[in-house]
């Protein structure tokens, strides 16, 4: 299987379980690797055949934007959902991190993994 990947995605969100974290927007970073087989986009050279990294990164974009959780677990359960049924992705991983949450230059969060690798 191949892989496109996104990595130090930033993202403003509203997330945590204390009033103040639901106050304003704080930034989380996201990496990707996003399962698919590269090889009729690379024999095109069609976008159109490609899983477009750049629409993905609007997709996710737009839905942290929209939603606001409590949980990190929350937030990542519902990218993986969604980007795993709007663009057909078989498997992917999702590491999502809350720069800073517990202190400065501390990194907290959590990866997951969604679906089947296809061999
Ligand atoms: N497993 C988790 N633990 C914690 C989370 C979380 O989302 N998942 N969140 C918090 C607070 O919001 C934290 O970011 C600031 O205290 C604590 N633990």
């Amino acid at each position: 299987m191949d892989i496109v990947f996104i990595r130090g995605l930033r993202i403003d969100a509203i997330i945590g379980i204390h009033d103040w974290e639901k106050q304003q927007r704080r930034p989380l970073l996201l990496d990707l690797e996003l399962g698919c087989d590269i090889r009729r986009a690379a024999a095109t050279d069609q976008i159109s055949d490609a899983l477009d990294y750049a629409a993905v990164t609007e997709r996710l974009m737009q839905l942290v934007a929209d939603n606001r959780f409590e949980l990190v677990e929350t937030l990542a359960e519902h990218c993986a959902t969604c980007l795993r049924e709007e663009f057909a992705i078989p498997w992917l991983r999702l590491t999502l991190n809350k720069p800073d949450a517990v202190g400065a230059g501390v990194a907290v969060g959590v990866i997951i993994e969604r679906g089947e690798r296809i061999p």
